[in-house]
């Protein structure tokens, strides 16, 4: 097992004296995850207080500050480890201002654990706990439903709990729920199982723990990082030596691969990766904090974004976002600016709109809300100054979050997880002066090569299907098509082909340009016309992302949807490519599509949600 696969991240959420510090306590207890002296300090420490029971809640950070007022205040860390995997897990406070230490603390939780008290019930802080959840995306839930020993250990109260919670958690997107019957005080069922419930046969709260099934929970796919410090030492030799610091933010980044800089556009690649202490690196995967240099000289600064040239992070000004709100002394409203922080990028924006405020009770959608108060979650719209280089929060935790701070008094006020780019205008006017790219919405090219008769156009009409019913623009440009219009003085020599590609070629980046998701569908055999295709979109700044419908010749010629293969054949058509001309299949595409990959509508699908994370 990995260092990766053996940490969970667990997160705790309850309402004020459920128990939280007091189940924090007793797992480190009785996991003998605290050291011996802390461990004498609170017995005696209990002792003197003439307390029954060792009080555990000692044991967790925020017990100063609950003496003091009752309520913890800030997120507290543990670390603790049993045989089979280690634990972090933050201790998220129950009192008002739980949204933001819930946000701040839960955001890489791959467990959250929510406590619920057997007398009370499902509270509606439950409820929020659970949305919160569900929001942040942590996959995997567990109510833990403590004080049994205050309810005789009842199974009819432990089933009702189970009940009503199942019946909420079912509107959410959690699908892994699982539910333990325990004392934290007595320590039933936390470590180890108790007599006490021969009615429930499941697992003590450690023992799920230790064996939930935790896949990476890590965005491996997409190479994202985030600048943080340009690192220029003083050389005598006056070379260029810069490196650029930060923390992997999604994919893993090897030495050599081909990267992007956005936004600017500028293409290289990695030349060296160093880890914490200078160790040199072959790769290093999120969340890696490391030094990279890159083998070209480009001008980069913090807050830009170093992804992969087939696959980047949107980019963009107007975006739409689920908000949760902070701040006890003002209400967010439309068209009050505020300054985001997103990755390593600070920029100020605007809320453009309110669309709805969620009831977190019933999680009906109230589109009348003129404003978010303290606690509240809504969807808004936001405008920002610079563009953001991000990802959906469904996508990457990391480049799909940011939070909201108020301009003048620099405090925090909202957390924000990223939908996706607008989709819906405002009326609101940002820039006094012309249009800019980013106020239009996100364009990019997909550029789909293969044999005739692979699927290329089968494959893009779906995809320009998929698109428009998602609210994208999107358009085709098939090389069938454009031969009869644009390209209708073009043959098939390589000298037409190369002038059909480029005419193509710029004319997509055009459409691009104008925030279009343009479908190219040619055959486009020859790798430097494609190349050139793609040189004309970096120059512009556009993504462009080639797909390889890799359909086997045989294939093809057996399929002959235009019974084009049989008259090449016979010799009625020269130059045919694949039978008398030649197809050049691509060395490294951004998305590589086979027969057995499924139907259009699969690999359709397959290619929107690599592009957009959708
Ligand atoms: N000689 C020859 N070679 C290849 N294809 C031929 C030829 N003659 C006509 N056709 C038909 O034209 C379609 C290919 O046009 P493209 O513009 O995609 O070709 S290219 O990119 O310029 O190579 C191609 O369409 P698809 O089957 O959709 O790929 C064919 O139907
Ligand atoms: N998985 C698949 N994806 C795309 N097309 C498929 C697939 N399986 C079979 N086909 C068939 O193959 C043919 C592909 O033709 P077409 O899309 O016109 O190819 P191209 O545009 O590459 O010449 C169509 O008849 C389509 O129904």
């Amino acid at each position: 097992m990995s260092e990766h696969a053996q940490l969970l991240r667990i997160a705790t959420a309850g309402s004020v004296d459920d128990g939280k510090s007091t189940l924090i306590g007793r797992l480190l207890y009785d996991s003998k995850g605290i050291f011996e002296d802390q461990l004498a300090s609170i017995e005696a420490t209990s002792a003197k207080r003439g307390d029954e029971y060792t009080d555990l809640a000692l044991l967790t950070d925020g017990l100063r500050s609950e003496r003091e007022q009752g309520i913890t205040i800030d997120v507290a860390y543990r670390y603790f480890s049993s045989p089979r995997r280690k634990f972090i897990i933050a201790d998220t406070p129950g009192h008002v201002q739980y949204t933001r230490n819930m946000v701040t603390g839960a955001s890489t939780a791959d467990v959250a654990i929510i406590l619920v008290d057997a007398r009370k019930g499902v509270l509606e802080q439950t409820r929020r706990h659970a949305f919160l959840s569900a929001l942040l995306g942590i996959p995997r839930l567990v109510v833990a439903v403590n004080k049994m020993d205050l309810v005789d250990y009842d199974e009819a109260t432990y089933e009702a709990i189970r009940s009503e919670f199942t019946d909420f958690a079912a509107k959410l997107e959690v699908h892994d729920v699982t539910f333990v019957p325990l004392s934290a005080l007595k320590g039933d069922n936390v470590v180890d199982r108790t007599d006490s419930m021969p009615w429930y046969t499941g697992p003590a709260l450690l023992d799920h723990l230790e064996n939930v099934h935790i896949a990476s929970d890590r965005n491996l796919t997409d190479v994202r990082f985030p600048v943080q410090y340009v690192i220029r030492p003083q050389r005598a030799d006056g070379l260029d030596h810069r490196s650029f610091a930060g923390t992997v933010a999604g994919g893993i980044m090897k030495v050599d691969d081909e990267v992007v800089v956005m936004p600017s556009g500028r293409q290289s690649t990695i030349k060296a990766i160093w880890g914490p202490g200078g160790a040199e690196l072959d790769e290093a995967a999120a969340p890696a904090a490391v030094t990279i240099a890159l083998n070209d000289e480009i001008d980069i600064v913090r807050g830009e974004m170093i992804a992969r040239p087939g696959n980047r992070p949107h980019q963009g000004t107007e975006l739409e976002a689920m908000v949760c709100w902070f701040a006890d002394d003002s209400a967010l409203t439309p068209n009050k600016r505020y300054v985001v922080k997103h990755t390593t990028r600070d920029t100020k924006a605007i809320v453009t709109g309110l669309e709805y405020r969620l009831d977190i009770n019933s999680l009906h959608r109230d589109p009348d809300s003129t404003e978010l108060g303290l606690n509240e979650i809504g969807r808004i719209g936001l405008r920002t100054q610079t563009p953001l280089m991000y990802d959906p929060y469904r996508r990457n935790r990391d480049t799909g979050a940011f939070i909201l701070v108020d301009e003048l008094t620099g405090n925090t006020v909202g957390a924000g997880m990223i939908i996706g780019p607008a989709t819906t205008g405002s009326n609101v006017v940002w820039h006094a002066g012309a249009v800019q790219r980013g106020d239009r919405g996100q364009g990019r090219t997909l550029w789909l090569t293969g044999l005739s008769g692979s699927g290329k156009s089968t494959v893009a009409s779906e995809v320009e299907r998929l698109l428009i019913e998602s609210g994208h623009p999107a358009y085709i440009l098939d090389g069938d098509n454009l031969r009869h219009g644009l390209n209708a003085d073009l043959g098939f020599s390589a000298e037409d082909r190369a002038e059909n590609i480029r005419r193509t070629a710029e004319v997509a980046a055009l459409f691009a340009d104008a925030g279009v998701v343009v479908i190219c569908s040619l055959i486009s055999p020859m790798r430097a016309d494609r190349d050139k295709a793609r040189s004309v979109h970096v120059a512009a700044d556009l993504p462009f992302t080639e797909v390889f419908v890799d359909t086997p010749l045989a294939e093809c010629e057996a399929r002959d949807p235009k019974g084009l293969y049989a008259k090449a054949r016979a010799g009625e058509i020269p130059e045919f490519t694949g039978v008398s001309a030649p197809y050049e299949p691509p060395l490294t595409p951004d998305l590589h599509i086979r027969p057995e990959d499924g139907t259009a509508e699969e690999v359709a699908q397959r290619i929107v949600s690599s592009i957009l994370g959708i």
